[in-house]
């Protein structure tokens, strides 16, 4: 490789990291404001305003620029997982993924073994020849910044040599070794020849091994582990064999109303509990406790922390996952996302938003309620028995848990009718009671943070009164706008009206549904209707429904009249 010289020069006048990619057995000279850093690392930042000269920094030099990344770039926290693929995907590689996903780390995946494996047992293994795992290591390793290596089955003697090799050519932060032998169903995944290379060659590698008891006990000849004190004796013993730190895991330990796990380092011992939860959902647990441990060491904690989390992960997935049902047999797996049961439960089979439904929006108000002595509750059911076809929560006063029962309730009601319930603002309150969406104001959570908490699924709805608001709306991914005050209201103070015509400019600007909001009741919304811009899809409503005595006729009303001036969402001409 010929040595080369490479300039590059920042067009910015501000300072930026740049980070340089180095090839293995190559290193960089870099000049940058006159002083001088060299590396051989895979990678280093550097933080310059001005040019920066490279020595050595071979095979880039084509690629030139493309090969500096500025701060827009964002380095992920990044594990390799070194496994099997269980075809239930409970365990093994499937497990790794959705550990590290939940953990939000990214995970790439070199597979040595592939097993044809449900909840009932492993009914099938048929290992990946060594040298493709070799070509697999190389390609993910030689290529993507990996900071941590974690290992689950590793079938034969050959795949871990190769591992070890491999990585002595491509060191990484930390190595955490998941020594897998045996299914928790019983069946073998790494037989006990490859005993006497886990000790020699590969644990002195680890960072951390995590054996569970009955590995634990294969490790050391048979020994009989079941008692927390063996744990502890165990975690000793294997310490010696080379390893940073030894988590042994007592998840099968007989008689225990805890779940213990012994971690040692050499100096302390750590003894972490947490409750044993009942539920037969507990195949891939030691799989995805290693891979959290790797996500979390990625991330930059230290050992006994990243313990700690994977441990309390492990606890909260398994405690939510406890009555899922997946597959026939005796282990089933969990849910590491934590979403599976909130579809099975409560959708009554709502379709994604539907630009319609704003025809009649029924916003409630906590005032009106407590003027009329009503429940939210029951305003809401009279909402829509009325026609409501949307209903927003919009409770300024209300107590956080007294909010999130009377959102519980609403949502039933709502859902059983097939309406569409959202929250003003709380966004918090939206995701504990898993409501359809939320609508918020321009010093509310901007939409895209809501967006990003929410998810993809999830109705939003922002208030615009200027097309320039309606545009950023579009950007930032809601669903629709509301805008208004169309006429003065009572129920926001300080707003400005924005009349007919502000009404009609933001509609035209607008690339979402409007629904037109303040001081809409039965007398004005014809008016309001028939300004004739496609994307009016309708009106939203506060006192003209709640500061009535009879919410039901009022809706029913405001719902008659809309319905005679609107059809299929086009307008009729009156
Ligand atoms: N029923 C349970 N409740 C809570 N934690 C558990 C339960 N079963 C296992 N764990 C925890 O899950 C992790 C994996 O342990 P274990 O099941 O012993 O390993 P493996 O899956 O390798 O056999 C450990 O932290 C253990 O304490
Ligand atoms: C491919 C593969 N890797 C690892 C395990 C261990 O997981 P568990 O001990 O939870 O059965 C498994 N069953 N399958
Ligand atoms: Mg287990």
């Amino acid at each position: 490789m010929a040595s080369s010289t490479f300039v590059f020069t920042s067009s910015s006048s501000a300072s930026r990291h740049y980070l340089l990619l180095i090839p293995p057995q190559a290193s960089a000279k870099a000049y940058t404001n006159n002083k001088l850093r060299v590396s051989n690392s895979p990678s280093f930042v550097l933080r310059t305003k001005g040019s920066i000269h490279l020595q050595g920094f071979v095979a880039m030099q084509e690629k030139g620029a493309s090969t500096l990344s500025d701060d827009s770039k964002i380095k992920i926290p990044h594990v390799l997982t070194v496994a099997g693929s269980d075809s239930g995907a409970g365990a093994g590689i499937q497990a790794d993924l959705k550990a590290c996903a939940a953990r939000r780390v990214y995970c790439s995946t070199v597979i040595t073994s592939v097993t044809a494996q449900n909840t009932v047992g492993v009914q099938g293994v048929s290992n990946v020849s060594e040298d493709f795992v070799a070509e697999q290591l190389k390609s993910v390793l030689s290529d993507m910044q990996v900071d941590v290596v974690k290992t689950g089955m590793l079938p034969s003697v050959g795949i871990v040599k190769i591992l070890c090799k491999t990585l002595r050519e491509f060191p990484v932060q930390a190595l955490v070794v998941d020594p897998v032998m045996v299914s928790t169903s019983g069946d073998v995944l790494a037989g006990p020849s490859i005993l006497s290379v886990f000790r020699e060659e590969l644990f002195p590698m680890a960072d951390i091994i995590t054996p569970n008891l009955k590995e634990a006990s294969a490790l050391l000849d048979g020994v009989q582990l079941e008692t927390v004190d063996d744990l502890r004796s165990a975690a000793r013993l294997l310490y010696d064999m080379g390893p940073k730190n030894v988590l042994v895991k007592g998840g099968d330990l007989p008689d225990s109303s805890d779940a213990v796990d012994i971690l040692f380092n050499g100096d302390n011992f750590y003894e972490l509990r947490s409750p044993r939860i009942k539920t037969r959902n507990t195949h891939g647990t030691g799989c995805s406790l290693a891979s959290c441990i790797a996500a979390e060491l990625a991330k930059g904690y230290l050992m006994v922390s990243a313990v700690k989390v994977a441990k309390r992960f492990v606890e909260t997935a398994l405690d939510y996952s406890k009555d899922i049902v997946i597959g026939n047999g005796l282990q089933g797996p969990f849910d590491h996302l934590l979403r599976l049961k909130g579809h099975s439960q409560d959708c009554h089979g709502l379709q994604a938003f539907n630009p319609s439904d704003l025809l009649l929006y029924a916003v409630t108000d906590s005032e009106m309620n407590k003027k009329w002595g009503r429940s939210i509750t029951d305003a809401v059911k009279a909402a829509i028995e009325g026609g409501a076809t949307i209903v927003q929560l919009r409770e300024k006063d209300a107590e956080t848990q007294d909010f999130l029962e009377s959102a519980k309730a609403c949502l039933k009601i709502c859902h059983s009718h097939g309406v569409p319930l959202l929250i003003n603002d709380r966004i918090d309150i939206a995701l504990a009671c898993d409501a359809d969406g939320v609508h918020v104001g321009q010093s509310d959570m901007p939409a895209h943070v809501a967006r990003t908490l929410l998810g993809p699924e999830k109705i939003i709805g922002v208030s615009c009164k200027t097309p320039e608001q309606a545009q950023q709306a579009w950007v930032d991914g809601a669903d629709y706008i509301g805008c208004g005050g169309v006429y003065p209201t009572n129920t926001k103070e300080n707003n400005i009206t924005v009349g007919l015509d502000g009404l009609k400019t933001v509609c035209m600007a607008s690339k979402l549904p409007v629904v037109a909001i303040g001081g809409i009741g039965v007398s004005n919304a014809r008016i309001v209707m028939e300004i004739g811009v496609p994307n009016l899809k309708g009106v939203a409503v506060v006192s003209a429904l709640f500061d009535r005595e009879c919410v039901l006729t009022e809706t029913r009303k405001l719902h008659a009249m809309l319905s005679e001036s609107n059809i299929d969402g086009t307008l009729k001409k009156l």
